[in-house]
Order: structure tokens, then sequence, then C-alpha cells
């Protein structure tokens, strides 16, 4: 036996709080090497906060990190640990994004980043230089570049998040090269259905290298991404530990490392393929580490927790509708708490509170933040710290329900949100008056521009509010109506943070319904009773104004996210929905594409959005469309 314990630890950074990160950092390395830790991974970009973007072109940005790496390995040097953990590098005229090893008060080599994602989200190849296979070179006076390190109890490897996510990566060849333990650093963004793509790939990584993958991931939210935060530990396939998520801290696992050198032993197709790319591997430099590392000696075999080697472990106690529900309702919640804390501006966050879903959806995960960060304090100190922070404004025009102000007043009391009611007729009179005056003959107010008038005299309400109550203004539009303008620019597109923009109509509805479900909240159920409705005119109705949402989430789905021709989308809904008559669908899959290509000057001006989806809105981080485009090909 060859024990050893990996920690992963997960730590909530900001985007350039070099020094706040890396104190937080040493924390996490203290308490687990307290636990007994061999080996601790902290994440990603640890030392800059990720993603710095561009930023690291300042000079000075970099060189702090530097110095923070050296504050971290004093500062740690009493642990009998080594640690990996993430920052940007100069070199020349590159910056790197790397992992640093640092073990016993001494920067051990640097490892940069090999594959750089510029896809999707990332942007890093903008900004950063790729690592080579063979690079040795020095900076600081460490060893930088392709590296292997031999501690006391084995071999070591580092990467950085997207490294692992190519079967191509350096741990391939550095796995051949001798290493039997591959510690990646990531700052993997959270998206729906990630997490068990994170697992399936490690696990795959694992087999494929017949190696052990300790794998730590950043927590917390920074601008619109949120990080979901666990840490993966899988040894030639199998998995040994699965983290916590959306928690910072670490988790650890005894692991025997000779395992990993049997299982090669054993396996022939292994060592085939490594003896073949040894005959042409480029040289990869071992770093002898001569310090010990401590405590290894109490560690004891990890033995299943069911106590068998054969049976099956404890089926999961929660269904896969809770898990996605969960899930996505902590990370929005994330979202919404951390741009709240983190940018240090705000006192209290404010909904335009209609009495219909998104709006609703978006206090209540401001109300689940607040208690995942004050729910230690107890029930009462809780609600007191909802009373403070949340403001609930329900603005009715004569277009308004009564159903809706109810439900309204109701859900905000269900969540502990001061709830004020700001009648909008005599602004919306005096303000189309005024624009009578604008017009010249012939020229009338639309009854379009009668129904925006209302949605933009609550945005400029809320606008004055944010200004003088420090409050931060939950922007709330859905992203089915996002992808054909179904909000009005000025009006209820206004806002600081939007926080359901990543999310479609039917995943309001389903999270809705989840949630009536689980709380029994009786402001969700008088929301849910009404159907969907912007309440701008008499008896308008979403859903019969644009199309039933499940068809439009569809249509969405098929065209922004399969890239198909209106044409191609037809076909797949005419299959979809054979409730409708053929010509009202063909109708929709044509309306949807025009609306679609028409509405791409709305969503480049809408505020910064939490991304939880691959599919997105978002011409900085999703989808970067032409504004000005004509669909002659389609
Ligand atoms: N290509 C382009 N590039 C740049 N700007 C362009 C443009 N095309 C129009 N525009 C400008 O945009 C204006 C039209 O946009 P906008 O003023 O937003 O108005 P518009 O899109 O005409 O109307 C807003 C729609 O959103 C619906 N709505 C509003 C509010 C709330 C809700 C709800 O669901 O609760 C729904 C409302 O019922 C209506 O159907 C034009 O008058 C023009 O000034
Ligand atoms: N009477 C109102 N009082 C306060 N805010 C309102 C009112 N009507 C609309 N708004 C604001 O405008 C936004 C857009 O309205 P929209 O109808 O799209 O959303 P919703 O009312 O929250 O949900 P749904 O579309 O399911 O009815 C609302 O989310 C809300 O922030
Ligand atoms: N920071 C990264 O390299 C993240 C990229 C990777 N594909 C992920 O989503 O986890």
């Amino acid at each position: 036996m060859r024990l050893i314990r990996i920690a992963v630890a997960s730590v909530n950074t900001t985007v350039g709080a070099v020094r706040g990160n890396v104190d937080r950092a040493v924390i996490a390395a203290r308490e687990a090497a307290e636990d007994g830790a061999t080996v601790v991974v902290l994440p990603e970009q640890l030392i800059a906060g990720y993603s710095p973007e561009d930023l690291v072109q300042w000079g000075a940005f970099v060189d702090a990190q530097w110095k923070e790496l050296e504050r971290f390995a004093q500062a740690t040097s009493d642990l009998g640990c080594a640690m990996a953990l993430g920052l940007t590098v100069a070199r020349g005229a590159h910056v790197y994004n790397c992992a640093a090893v640092v073990h016993g008060g001494k920067i051990l080599g640097i490892v940069p980043k090999e594959k750089l994602p510029t896809y999707n989200v990332f942007y890093e190849a903008r900004v950063y230089a790729r690592g080579v296979p063979g690079l040795v070179d020095e900076v600081h006076g460490v060893p930088f570049g392709d590296l292997i390190f031999d501690f006391d109890f084995g071999t070591v490897a580092v990467e950085v998040c997207e490294d692992i996510w190519s079967p191509d990566g350096p741990m391939r060849r550095r796995s051949y090269a001798g290493a039997e333990l591959v510690l990646n650093i990531s700052a993997s963004p959270f998206r729906l259905g990630v997490v068990g793509t994170r697992r399936e790939m490690i696990a795959t990584r694992a087999n494929d290298n017949q190696v052990t993958v300790a794998y730590a991931n950043l927590v917390g939210a920074n601008d619109g991404l949120v990080f979901d935060g666990g840490g993966f530990v899988a040894q030639n396939g199998r998995m040994l530990l699965e983290a916590p998520r959306y928690q910072t801290g670490f988790a650890a696992v005894n692991v025997d490392l000779d395992r990993t050198r049997r299982l090669r032993r054993e396996n022939t197709t292994w060592r085939a393929d490594q003896e073949t790319f040894a005959a042409s591997a480029p040289s990869i430099r071992r770093i002898a580490c001569p310090a010990m590392t401590t405590g290894r000696e109490k560690l004891v075999y990890p033995v299943p927790p069911n106590r068998s080697f054969f049976l099956p472990g404890a089926p999961s106690q929660t269904t896969p509708r809770q898990d996605f529900c969960e899930d996505l309702l902590d990370a929005l919640a994330l979202g919404v708490g951390d741009y709240f804390e983190k940018t240090g501006a705000f006192k209290t966050v404010g909904v335009a509170l209609s009495g219909g879903r998104d709006s609703l959806l978006c206090l209540y995960l401001a109300r689940r933040w607040i208690s995942r960060r004050y729910g230690s304090l107890g029930p009462e100190a809780e609600k007191q710290k909802a009373k403070e922070i949340l403001r609930a404004f329900f603005m009715p025009s004569r277009y308004s329900s009564g159903e809706t102000c109810k439900a309204a007043e109701r859900a905000a009391n269900d969540l502990d949100a001061p709830f004020v009611v700001l009648p909008i007729d005599d602004a919306f009179e005096r303000e189309l008056r005024e624009v009578e005056k604008m017009l010249q003959p012939g020229e009338t107010i639309t009854t379009m521009a009668r129904q925006n008038v209302q949605a933009r005299v609550r945005a400029e309400r809320m606008w004055t509010w944010t200004n003088s109550a420090a409050g931060l203004f939950l922007q709330t539009s859905n992203m089915s109506e996002k992808a054909v303008g179904y909000t009005t620019i000025g009006g209820d597109m206004e806002g600081a943070l939007s926080v359901i923009a990543n999310v479609p109509k039917t995943v309001v509805n389903y999270l809705l319904d989840y949630l009536l479900e689980t709380t029994n909240m009786e402001g969700i159920r008088l929301t849910l009773e009404k159907p969907a409705s912007a309440e701008l005119a008499d008896n308008q109705e979403d859903e019969k104004e644009l199309m039933p949402f499940p068809v439009l989430d569809a249509c969405f789905a098929l065209y922004a996210g399969e890239k198909m021709a209106p044409s191609e989308v037809r076909e797949v809904l005419l299959v979809m929905f054979p409730e409708y008559d053929p010509k009202v669908v063909e109708n929709w899959a044509a309306r949807f594409a025009r609306l679609f290509t028409q509405s791409i000057y709305k969503w480049v001006q809408t505020p910064l959005c939490l991304h939880v989806g691959n599919l997105d809105l978002d011409r900085e981080r999703a989808l970067q469309l032409p504004v000005v485009q004509r669909t002659e090909w389609g």
C-alpha cells in the first residue's frame, strides 16, 4: 500500500481580489492539512479570480499575482502537504494561465495551460499564450513548462481545467512519462447537464490514462458566470470522491497509489501504447521535490462506505427532477447573491413584482440566496435579513387585475419582502399627453406605444429607487421572450442584472410548479392560477400573442441551438406537436424565425445576465450575431 490523502478545495474568489483570494486559499489549505491531506488541489486562477479576461493585459495585475503566490508559499510553509493552485504568469511578451506547485514554502514549478477554451462563454485564447509539449524554461527562477513532480509518495502532474476536456491533453503524455496522480485545477462554470458530463469525462480520463485524477473546481459567481464548486477524485476509472457543490471548503479521500501502478502493470494495452509513445515523446522535465510530505503514516485504507467490494453503493436519495430544479435554483441564487455582495455597490435588492411568473421567480431567487447566506443565523434572523435586503414594488395600471395584485402581495409576504403599491395610471396619462405634443399631423400614438409607456414608467421609477436606496434592480425577462423581442426597450428590459435571461419560459413554469409542490407557498399558487400576461392591454395573454411556450421553446432550441433552417424547424415541429393544425404550426415556425432575427437588436442591449445553459442570447458570451442582416439564405 502507498496511501496518500487527497483534498479538493473550492474557494470563492473575486476577480482582482488577489490578497483576499489568497487569504481564503491559505485557510482552505491549512484546514485540509489539519485533516491530514498529503495533496491539496485548489482552483484555476485562484489568485486572479476567474475570468480575468483583458485584465491580464495590466502588467501590475500579473506581477501582483506572483507576489501573492510567494506569500501563499510562505504562509503555508509549515504544512506537510503539496499544493496546486492557479494564477496568471508572465513570460516575455506572453501571459499564461498556469498551475503552480507549492510545498514546504517553495514554489516548485509552474505549468501553463495548453488547451485554451475560446468558445461559448470562454475567451482565453484572446489573452493567453498556450503551453506547448516539451516546453522547458524558468520564470522568476522557478521551472516553467511541461513538468512532472517527483514527491516522496509518487509522481504528480498538474494541468489546468480545459486540459482535461480533450482526450489529447497533456495528461496523456505526462501519464506515459510516469505521472501517477494528475491534479486538475478548474474554473468550470455551471450549465445544465455539466455535472454528469464532468463526472463521466473525469472517470474516462482516469481510465484512459490509467492514472489517479484529482479535480478541484471554483465556487461562486463572477459577472454572469456561476461556478458550482465541487470536485472529484477518480482512480483508473473508479470514482472515489465526489465533493459537495455550492460550498466553500474541501473534501478529502485516502487513495492507495499502488493500485494505479498495479493496474498499469496489468494493462497490456496501456503499456504497449506507452512504449509506442515513448519512442517519439517530447522531453518532459522531472522536478525533484526533496522535502518530505508528512502525516501519511496515520492514513488508513479507503474501505468502501457499504463495506463491500462487490455490491453496489446506496442508491441516490433524489429524483432527476429534484436534481434539475435544485441545481438550477442554487446556481441562479448564487449568481444574484454574489453579484449583490461582491460588487459592494448595493444594500438592497428590488424587483418590480407584477403578480406574474418571471418577477416572482426573480424575487424567490434573491430570497433563496439570503436563506443560503444567512440561514445559519436562525429563522428569525434570516427573515430579518430578508426584510432588510428585499423590496417588492407592485405598479398597477388600469390593465392590472385584482388577482395579480393579490398574488404579488401574497408572494412578497411569503418571501419576507416589504411590499409597496405604486399605481402608474397618472404618470401613464401624463406621458401620453406630453408625447402627443411631439407628433406631427398624421402621426398618432400607436397601440404598441400605449403598451410600452407603462413598462417604461415602471422602469424609470425603479432606476430612481436604485439611486436612492443603493438598490440592485433585478431585470426579469426570460430567454423565450428575449428570443422574440417580447420585451420593451427602456421598459421591462431595464435592470442592473438579468437573472433569468438564460432560462426558457417552459423552465420558468417547471421551476415554479416544483417550488409550489415543495414550499406550498400561497403566493406561488395565486401567481400560477392566471395565464402568463403582460397586462399592458385588455385581455392580453402571452401565448395568444406569440404561440404556446412549448412550441416557442422548441423553435428556439432548433433554430438558435441546432442552427436549423426554418423549413427544417417546421418539419420537426410537425412531428413534435401533432395536436395542432399543420398550417398553424408552419406559421409559427416562420414567425419565430422572423421575430428572432428582428429582435437581435434588442438583446444586444440587455443587462449582464446569468449564464446557466449552453444556448443563450448574449453577444459577449454566447451567440455572436450581427444585428444588421438579411435572411435571403433561409
Ligand atoms: N433593428 C433595429 N435596431 C435598432 N432599433 C430598432 C430596430 N428595430 C426597431 N428599433 C427600435 O425599437 C423600437 C421598438 O422596440 P420597443 O420599444 O421595445 O417596442 P416593441 O418591440 O414594438 O414592443 C414591445 C413588445 O413587448 C411586449 N411586452 C412589453 C412589455 C412587457 C411585456 C411582457 O411580457 O410583460 C411584453 C409588448 O406587448 C410588445 O409586443 C422601435 O420603435 C425602434 O425605435
Ligand atoms: N403591475 C406591475 N407591477 C410591477 N411590475 C410590473 C407590473 N407589470 C409588469 N411589471 C414588470 O415587468 C416585467 C415584465 O412583465 P412580464 O409579463 O413579462 O413578466 P411577469 O409578469 O413577471 O410574468 P408573466 O409573463 O408570467 O406574467 C415583470 O416581470 C415586472 O418586473
Ligand atoms: N476554465 C476552463 O478551462 C473551463 C472549460 C471547460 N470546458 C469547462 O467548462 O469546465
